[in-house]
């Protein structure tokens, strides 16, 4: 593909394949009373009830969206499912299948290819197959060469914490229109590169937030009673009956270094506990319950009787925590990380355990994890690692902070939701580098209406040149948004007759700005 062509990115079918363009003969009308739970259409800021409610675009949490959607979405008819047009220079490897109607100008309409590394819920992967997508479910992370070998079968891809998808992967892969992060953290995403690709990536903000706190909560209490190792010992066959150096957590101080969403709910359930509660946040935040917010970290440090990561991997806090920060801690407190392993040094924290000066501690991430389930958790992911293995109250733990059934099964759904969204509909609502963007449905009723999804580069004069190229047709509704070098287009035309389809396509893709033109109908 030459230069100019990778900058202009096409359309990708969300369907079963037609055989031709045909406007409004895919027009297929869907009850809106027979949206289930894991219907796509049912929580798609598309729905028909988008018809009258007006819908902002900030993300206002998918839950109220849903609910407001779900109470009285039978008294409003028939949405219409959109599909995309595929134009003629998909770079797609099958050569066409079907001839168009005046022969030969349609190619095959082929299934959209979804990847789902990492051992993704499979509810997540029948649900992508509900909406019509071909996918390939597979266990374990993949490398950048495995990446770069077989990502350009897909359009969209599904991943954990441990697949990284560089510069390198994005520019390879031009096909790619979206991708999910089934997870909260999104750094091992180049963001700013996928967007300037007209890649949306889309993650799950809260959906495993509980259970990272459940587990701080248990280890708090593990680490103060030395639970693991006297367990050890017992496999062992060692009976060790001890109380010295055991404590209740009951009026202890727990320092929250991050009170974002994983932060705030451990703060309730710490309080609960009868710890009391400092935090240290980079802005100032309303505390929960008694909780009280400090000035700066190290104050947090020297008054916690446990410390916890809440932070994400971002420059700031990469290395945050080193042997200036231990040393900065009480004399026998605990330390706890869930966060990300690179803000960690974790030579500087095995120095502050094997010298007594920390209690103990539990790491659940890591700078470098293995990529699957099995061996390989030694030196060859850093020369510390041998030594933590050897230390007495450290709990270890395999990146599993957000793994619970119901934090799999939440996540699977919401993300796998979100796609279906942005591929078939173009809404951006939740996407972390694609300004959130989204209109009311197009309807059964709204017979030769497409729908236009527009990623652009943010310059002046764009959405004049574009309105220009639509001007021959009424523009129901539009709304674009931009962030930082990026900017998004949806608009709704109607009165488009299906031979028109192409040269619209064609007229847009050309713009000057276009990064990504798609056409839903
Ligand atoms: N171990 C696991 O399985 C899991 C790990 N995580 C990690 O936990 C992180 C936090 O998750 P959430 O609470 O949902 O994120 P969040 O975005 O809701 O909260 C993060 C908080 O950290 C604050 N922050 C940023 N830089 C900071 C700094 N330099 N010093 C102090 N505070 C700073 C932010 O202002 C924000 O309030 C995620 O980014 C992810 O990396 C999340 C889920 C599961
Ligand atoms: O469950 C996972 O694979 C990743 C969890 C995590 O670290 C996150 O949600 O950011």
């Amino acid at each position: 593909m030459s230069a100019s062509n990778a900058n202009r990115r096409p359309s990708v079918s969300a369907s079963d394949p037609p055989t031709f363009i045909p406007i409004p003969a895919n027009t297929r009308g869907i009850p809106a009373s027979s949206f289930g739970p894991l219907s796509p259409v049912a929580t798609t800021g598309t729905s028909p009830l988008a018809s009258y409610a007006s819908y902002g675009t900030s993300p206002q949490g998918p839950g109220s969206h849903n609910r407001q959607r779900s109470t009285s979405s039978a008294a409003f008819g028939i949405a219409r499912q959109l599909t995309a047009f595929l134009p003629a220079d998909y770079p797609l490897d099958e050569e066409p299948e079907h001839e168009g109607p005046n022969g030969g100008s349609a190619k095959k309409q082929g299934k959209v290819k979804v990847l789902l590394l990492e051992n993704i819920n499979l509810d997540a992967a029948n649900f992508l197959k509900n909406a019509g997508y071909e996918v390939d479910h597979v266990s374990k992370a993949y490398s950048e060469e495995e990446l770069l070998q077989k990502l350009p079968n897909y359009q969209a891809i599904g991943i954990r914490s441990k697949t990284k998808i560089t510069k390198k992967v994005i520019d390879a892969n031009p096909q790619l229109l979206v991708i999910g992060c089934f997870c909260i953290g999104t750094n091992q995403v180049d963001l700013d590169s996928a967007a300037k690709k007209g890649i949306a990536v889309f993650n799950s903000p809260f959906s495993n937030s509980r259970s990272v706190a459940e587990l701080v909560i248990s280890e708090i209490i593990a680490l103060s009673r030395q639970l693991t190792d006297r367990s050890g010992e017992l496999k062992q066959g060692i009976w060790n009956k001890v109380s010295k150096g055991c404590w209740e957590i009951r009026g202890k101080t727990l320092g929250i270094v991050g009170y974002g969403h994983i932060g705030a709910q451990l703060s309730v359930l710490a309080e609960a506990f009868g710890m009391s509660v400092i935090y240290y946040d980079v802005i100032p935040i309303m505390p929960l319950g008694t909780a009280r917010q400090v000035d700066t970290l190290e104050d947090l440090l020297s008054k916690s009787d446990f410390v916890t990561l809440h932070v994400p991997e971002i420059p700031d806090t990469i290395g945050m925590m080193g042997a200036l920060e231990f040393s900065q801690m009480k004399n026998g407190a605990y330390f706890i990380n869930n966060a990300r392993g690179k803000v960690v040094d974790l030579d500087a924290l095995a120095d502050a355990l094997e010298s007594k000066h920390l209690a103990g501690a539990a790491i659940d991430v890591f700078p470098r994890e293995p990529g699957s389930n099995g061996p390989g958790f030694d030196g060859s992911l850093g020369s510390f690692i041998p030594r933590l293995r050897q230390l007495n109250n450290l709990i270890l733990t395999p990146h599993i902070g957000g793994s619970t059934e119901e934090a799999q099964r939440a996540i699977g759904s919401e993300v796998a939701t979100a796609l279906v969204r942005y591929l078939n509909y173009g809404t951006t609502l939740g996407s972390v580098n694609f300004p959130e963007v989204d209109l009311r449905a197009i309807t059964a009723q709204d017979e030769r209406h497409i729908r236009l999804c527009f990623v652009h580069r943010n310059e002046p004069g764009v959405l004049k040149v574009v309105n220009n190229i639509l001007s021959d047709h009424n523009i129901e509704k539009q709304f674009s948004d931009s962030k930082g070098d990026i900017a998004y287009l949806m608009a709704d035309i109607s009165g488009v007759g299906h031979e028109e389809v192409a040269d619209i396509y064609t007229q847009i893709k050309r713009t000057q700005a276009n990064i990504l033109t798609r056409l839903l109908y």
